[in-house]
C-alpha cells in the first residue's frame, strides 16, 4: 500500500501540465496549483511500475491477460516519485475487480486529476466497474496506455472511449515518442508475451525448461536425474509452473521416472500452498504408460494425456476411471496439441519434456522460450539424454540463435533464458476500423486485406512450405501420395522429371525426411552436388 499522499490541496489540475523537471531543492508550499508537463521520464517509470503490478496475476488471470494500474500524481513536496503513487491495482483473478477499479479505490479522492498508467489497454469497456467507467469515475484526467489490445475486436476500444470522455489518452509509440520508453514498453510486451504470442500464432505461448549438467545432460544413463539442479532452481521451476496453464512432459517421462523408481513426477508448482495449479498434460503415441503414477492423482492437478487415436482403450478406461482425461489425435504431433490448447483457453504452455518431444516441439515451431537451467556437476554417459533431440542440423551454422539472452545465477546453477522467436509486438496496430479516418483518412480499413506468410507462426502461416501439415497429391505415376509438407514436395520435384536411378534415390531420400527442414537440408545439397539431376520444370500437378 503506497503512503497517503499528502493532499495537495488544489484543485484537479487541467489536463494538460508543464513541470519544472527541476525543481529548486526546497519545498514549493502546498498551495501552489501543481503543473507538470507529461515527464516522460516519470511517465515511463510509473508504465514500468505498472507492468511490473500486472506481472503479479501472471498464472492467476489467464486466460485474461496481465492488467496492472497505477494511478499517481506529482507531490511538490517530496522528490521521491514513489510517494505520488496514490492507488494501484492488479488482475487477481477471473471474474474478480479490474485493476483500474482496485486502483481508483485505494486512490479515491487522490484520483481526481491524477494520471493512470496502464501496461495494456483494458478489454472490459462497457458498464459499471469496468475499467473505462472506474477511471471515468475516478476523475483522473489523463491515461497512459503502453500497448494497445493485441486482440482485434477489442483494440482501440477502451482507448476511443476514455478519448469521448475527454480523458486525454497517451499511447506509447504512438503519442508518446522517446527512447525513454524503451525499457518500460519491454516490460509491457514481456509481462503480456503469452497473450501476444497466442494472439499473434493461434497457439499458447510455450516456455521449454530443463536442467542440465555441465557435460550437457539431463539425467544419468539410467535415466536418474534427482537432482540436476538445485532447490533454489527447482523452486524457480514451481513459479515457472505456477505461471502456466499447462505442463506438458513425454510418456518417456513418466515411464523412466515410474519403472526405475526414481522421481515419479508430479509437476505441481509447489512453492505456494493454494498457488495456481497447471493442467498436466502427457503425451504419448503408443500409449505405453504405468497403471499407477503420481500424475493420476487428479487430487494434485488436472492430468490430460494426449495420445494416438486407438492406443490401448483398456489401459484408456482404467486412467479415465481415475479421472484422467484422454485426448486422442490423428497424428499426435505438437502443433495439433498446441492448437487443441489453444481452444480451450491456455494462454501459456511449460514444455518439461524429454529431448526427442523438444525437438520435435522446436521443429513444429511452437517453442518461442527456452529455460536452461545449468548445474555445475559432471555425470557423463555415453547414452546419458540430451535436452533436445534430433533437428535435422548437420551444421554448427543451422544452429537457432536465442534473442534477448538473460542470465541469472541460482545459488550454484546458472540459468540462461531467450527467445527462439521475437515477442510478437502488435503495436502500433492498426487502430480499431472506426478510429482509422481520425488517424488517417486516407487509408481504408480494407487496405490490410493483403496477407504475407513468410513464416510458419504468421497469422497465414498455413501457406508457408515449412508449415507441418501433409498434402496428397498425385505422383508421377499417378498415384496419391501424402507429402509430410509441401516443402518435401517442392523439393522432390527438382528430381522428379530426370530418368536416373540416383534422381529417383534423392526423391525418397526426400520423401523420408523427418523434418521440412531436412527436406530442404536435402535438397539443396544434393542439387549442388548433381546439377545435371535438375529436371526441367514440368507440370507438377
Ligand atoms: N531432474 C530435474 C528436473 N526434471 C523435471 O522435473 C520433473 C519432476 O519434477 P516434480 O514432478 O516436481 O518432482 C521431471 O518429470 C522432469 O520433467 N527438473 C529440474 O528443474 N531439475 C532437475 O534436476
Amino acid at each position: 500500500m503506497p503512503p497517503s499522499p499528502r493532499p495537495l490541496g488544489v484543485a484537479p489540475a487541467p489536463a494538460s501540465y508543464s513541470l519544472n523537471l527541476f525543481p529548486r531543492r526546497r519545498c514549493l508550499p502546498a498551495r501552489h496549483a501543481v503543473s507538470m508537463a507529461a515527464s516522460h521520464a516519470h511517465d515511463a517509470h510509473f508504465l514500468r511500475r505498472a507492468a511490473d503490478v500486472a506481472d503479479r496475476s501472471a498464472g492467476l488471470a489467464s486466460p485474461h491477460p496481465n492488467f496492472g494500474c497505477v494511478i499517481a500524481r506529482p507531490q511538490l513536496e517530496t522528490d521521491d516519485v514513489e510517494a505520488w503513487v496514490v492507488g494501484e491495482g492488479y488482475l487477481y483473478s477471473q471474474g474478480t475487480p479490474c485493476a483500474e477499479l482496485l486502483a481508483a479505490e485505494e486512490a479515491g479522492e487522490h484520483a481526481r486529476g491524477a494520471t493512470a498508467y496502464l501496461n495494456l489497454e483494458p478489454d472490459d469497456c462497457y458498464g459499471n466497474s469496468t475499467a473505462v467507467s472506474s477511471l471515468v469515475q475516478a476523475g483522473v484526467t489523463r491515461v497512459v496506455v503502453g500497448l494497445r489490445h493485441p486482440l482485434k475486436h477489442l483494440r482501440g476500444k477502451a482507448i476511443q472511449l476514455l478519448r469521448h470522455q475527454g480523458i486525454q489518452v497517451d499511447v506509447v509509440g504512438e503519442d508518446l515518442q522517446s527512447k525513454l520508453f524503451k525499457e518500460a514498453l519491454g516490460s509491457c510486451l514481456i509481462v503480456n508475451a503469452p497473450l501476444l504470442y497466442r494472439a499473434a500464432f493461434h497457439v499458447p505461448f510455450s516456455v521449454l525448461k530443463y536442467a542440465m549438467t555441465a557435460d550437457g545432460k539431463i539425467a544419468a544413463s539410467t535415466g536418474h536425474a534427482s537432482w540436476v539442479s538445485g532447490k533454489a532452481s527447482r523452486g524457480r521451476v514451481f513459479e515457472l509452473r505456477g505461471r502456466s496453464d499447462a505442463i506438458i512432459v513425454g510418456g518417456n517421462t513418466v515411464r523412466l521416472d515410474t519403472f526405475t523408481c526414481v522421481v515419479d513426477p508430479r509437476l505441481t508448482a509447489r512453492h505456494v500452498k493454494g498457488g495456481h495449479v497447471p493442467v498436466r498434460i502427457v503425451m504419448s503415441q503408443s500409449f505405453n504408460l504405468p497403471e499407477e503414477a503420481n500424475l493420476w492423482n487428479v487430487h494434485d492437478a488436472y492430468t490430460i494425456v494426449a495420445t494416438q487415436r486407438g492406443a490401448r482403450r483398456d489401459l484408456q478406461k482404467k486412467l479415465a476411471m481415475k479421472g484422467v482425461e484422454v485426448v486422442e489425435f490423428e497424428m499426435l504431433n505438437p502443433r495439433d496439441v498446441m492448437s487443441y490448447c489453444y481452444d480451450r483457453g491456455y494462454l501459456s504452455v511449460l514444455w518439461e519434456c524429454g529431448g526427442t518431444l523438444a525437438a520435435s516441439a522446436i521443429s513444429a515451431r511452437v517453442i518461442h522460450k527456452v529455460y536452461a537451467f545449468f548445474a555445475p556437476k559432471i555425470i557423463g554417459g555415453v547414452n546419458a539424454p540430451t535436452p533436445v533431440g534430433e533437428l535435422g542440423m548437420k551444421q554448427m551454422t543451422q544452429a537457432i540463435d536465442l534473442i534477448d539472452v538473460s542470465y541469472e545465477q541460482v545459488d550454484r546453477d546458472m540459468l540462461m533464458s531467450g527467445f527462439l522467436q521475437p515477442i510478437p509486438d502488435l503495436s502500433p496496430v492498426i487502430p480499431s476500423v472506426d478510429e482509422i479516418p481520425s488517424v488517417d483518412p486516407e487509408v481504408s480499413p480494407y487496405e490490410t486485406n493483403i496477407i504475407s506468410f513468410y513464416k510458419t507462426w504468421d497469422t497465414f502461416g498455413a501457406f508457408a512450405n515449412f508449415s507441418p501439415h501433409p498434402i496428397s497429391l498425385p505422383d508421377e505415376n499417378g498415384d496419391c501420395f501424402t507429402w509430410p509438407t509441401v516443402e518435401h514436395y517442392y523439393q522432390a520435384h527438382k528430381f522428379v522429371s530426370v530418368d536416373n536411378p540416383q534422381a529417383r534415390d534423392i526423391v525418397q531420400e526426400i520423401k523420408q525426411a523427418r523434418s521440412p527442414e531436412e527436406a530442404a537440408r536435402i535438397g539443396r545439397t544434393r542439387q549442388r552436388e548433381l546439377p545435371e539431376l535438375i529436371g526441367s520444370p514440368r507440370k507438377l500437378m
